[in-house]
């Protein structure tokens, strides 16, 4: 299986949980591409041996930026432990990547316990059929001939 494009998100109550989980499923997560919100990324980075790309923070524009790619349909799985018992400044933020998730028909994991079964499936090659998607996307732009591949992964610099 070719690598795939996962996001790991958490909100701050989350991220030792997060951290944990990561450790926890390194040998699964080290065959795939890694995208983060700022500080998640990096608590991640500290933990593990993992490589992480880090987008912004959320509050300031992280889920975006990840949502942003959802939107080009991507992104092929998403971690997103979010706190249920405290209120986010970013809140829209938050809503329209869980939004676009639905409108794309990524796989979303909201709680620690459907990320175990989303990241099993993944290691397991329940998730071949976003390869199919790449490619289907990949041959799409060739064929409208657009040169570099707008429909591929989008390399952003962030700090
Ligand atoms: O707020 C977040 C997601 O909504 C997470 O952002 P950080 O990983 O930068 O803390």
């Amino acid at each position: 299986m070719t690598a795939l494009n996962i996001a790991l998100i958490a909100h701050d109550r989350k991220k030792e949980e997060m951290v944990n989980f990561a450790i926890a499923y390194e040998h699964v997560f080290s065959h795939h591409k890694l995208y983060a919100t700022g500080t998640t990324g990096t608590r991640i980075m500290e933990n593990t041996k993992l490589n992480v790309h880090r987008f912004m923070s959320g509050p300031l524009g992280g889920d975006q930026q990840i949502g942003a790619l959802v939107a080009q349909n991507e992104m092929d799985l998403i971690i997103f432990l979010r706190d249920p018992l405290m209120a986010q400044p970013h809140e829209p933020d938050i809503i329209a990547l869980l939004r676009l998730c639905d409108v794309q028909g990524i796989p979303l994991a909201t709680n620690i316990a459907t990320g175990e079964i989303l990241v099993k499936a993944l290691d397991r090659g329940d998730l071949a059929w976003r390869e199919m998607v790449h490619k289907y996307k990949d041959s799409a732009n060739e064929q409208q001939g657009s040169g570099s591949g707008s429909g591929k992964t989008v390399e952003l610099n962030v700090e």
